[in-house]
């Protein structure tokens, strides 16, 4: 542990310009303290600025450019669920902020000895999804926790945009399950700019992706609630959520109203429904005031990341599999370029799955 922590706090201590003598003597503390504990414990600004490095060092994000203004809040005090609960309620709104919305990260307490919290969600505002007799009614990614949150005794209404609840472990405790007041949760009902129809289709999705199942890890600490959201890239939502055959499946259903001839892949209609579907997320989240961005502008914005990482003197890390979007890759230059793909820490990783 103590050669994790020695690597992040000279790497921290360097890049924040810090002097070497403060360096050593926060070195010799934290060995102290790992020496008399076992472990130890970050400054809130080594908390901050690791939070931010792991989010330069995430290589399957595209968003990286704005990892200065990760909005990080501190929450390593807080022991019971009630208090999670309150803790994540209050992340939904500052992210929120009414549509303009903040990328922040809530930090729980670090997984010690049999120590640990753990939220269930794979993000904390996501649609539930049912298996029915008649097919599959909300999100198919969901059914399986939808499921678990059942037996924990929730009940959905059954529509296709039921709001799941959030479910919060502390420790080996039977996890809590809470619901997500309605008011807290800001969706944007999809509309099309020149096709009228489109808005008959009743389509909406939530505008603040906060991503919960994921660990952090800094300088051999692991954090394995710390729930952290930035803003959606529409193809996210549009050629994936609602596209794909084994989500909402809408591209037959769009095609159809648009009159193409679907007896014949040449006609490119799943192209054409798929082009209507992101014109209509990006136009929908743009009037109602909704930070979004698209994957030209992202793709730029990247570019950006790049040239100034490479002033700083340091290598870009990506995974090029995960970096070009679903739409049009190759009319990024994302596409044109190879990336390492070597993962650095502080990082974001997947964690097992505390159900199934
Ligand atoms: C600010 C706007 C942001 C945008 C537009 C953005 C965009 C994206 C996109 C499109 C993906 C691929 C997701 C997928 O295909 O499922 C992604 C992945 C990722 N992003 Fe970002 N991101 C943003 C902010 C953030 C922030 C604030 C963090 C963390 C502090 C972050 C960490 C990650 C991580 C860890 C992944 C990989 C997830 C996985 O492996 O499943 N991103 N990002
Ligand atoms: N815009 C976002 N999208 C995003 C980021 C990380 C992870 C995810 C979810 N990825 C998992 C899904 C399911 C399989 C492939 N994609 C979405 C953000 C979510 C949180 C911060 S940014």
């Amino acid at each position: 542990m103590f050669k994790d922590a020695e690597e992040f706090i000279r790497l921290y201590y360097y890049e924040t310009k810090k002097d070497d003598e403060a360096l050593e003597k926060r070195l010799i503390e934290i060995n102290e303290q790992i020496e008399k504990y076992g472990q130890y414990e970050l400054t809130y600004d080594e908390l901050d600025y690791g939070a931010k490095l792991a989010w330069r060092n995430s290589n399957r994000c595209i968003g990286r450019l704005f990892w200065k203004n990760l909005k990080v809040i501190d929450k390593r005090e807080l022991q019971t669920e009630t208090q999670i609960f309150e803790a994540l309620l209050e992340h939904i709104n500052t992210a929120t902020n009414k549509g303009r919305i903040r990328p922040t990260i809530t930090i729980f307490l670090p997984t010690v000895g049999n120590q640990s919290i753990r939220i269930w969600n794979h993000q904390l505002i996501r649609y539930a999804g049912y298996q029915t007799e008649h097919g599959v009614i909300g999100d198919p990614d969901s059914i399986v926790f939808t499921e678990v949150c059942q037996k924990l005794g929730w009940r959905g209404k059954g529509g296709p945009f039921d709001i799941l609840p959030l479910v919060i472990q502390v420790n080996d405790h039977p996890p809590k399950w809470f619901e997500i007041p309605e008011e807290m949760i800001l969706e944007v009902p999809l509309r099309h700019p020149n096709y009228e129809w489109f808005a008959d289709l009743n389509l909406k999705w939530y505008a603040v992706p906060i991503i919960s199942s994921m660990k952090l890890e800094i300088g051999g600490i692991t954090y394995s609630a710390a729930p952290f959201n930035g803003w959606y890239m529409g193809t996210e939502i549009a050629a994936r959520n609602l596209a794909d055959e084994n989500r909402y499946n809408m591209l037959p259903k769009i095609a159809d109203l648009m009159g193409l001839d679907r007896k014949t892949n040449a006609s490119l209609w799943k192209d054409r429904a798929l082009v209507e579907l992101n014109t209509a997320v990006l136009h929908s989240f743009k009037e109602d005031g909704v930070s979004i961005v698209d994957h030209h502008t992202a793709a730029h914005q990247f570019k950006q990341f790049e040239e100034k990482e490479r002033e700083m003197g340091r290598e870009v890390t990506g995974n090029w599999v995960w970096l070009i979007p679903p739409v049009s890759p190759a009319t990024t230059h994302i596409f044109h370029k190879p990336y390492n793909n070597k993962v650095n820490k502080p990082n974001y990783f997947y964690q097992q799955l505390p159900y199934e």
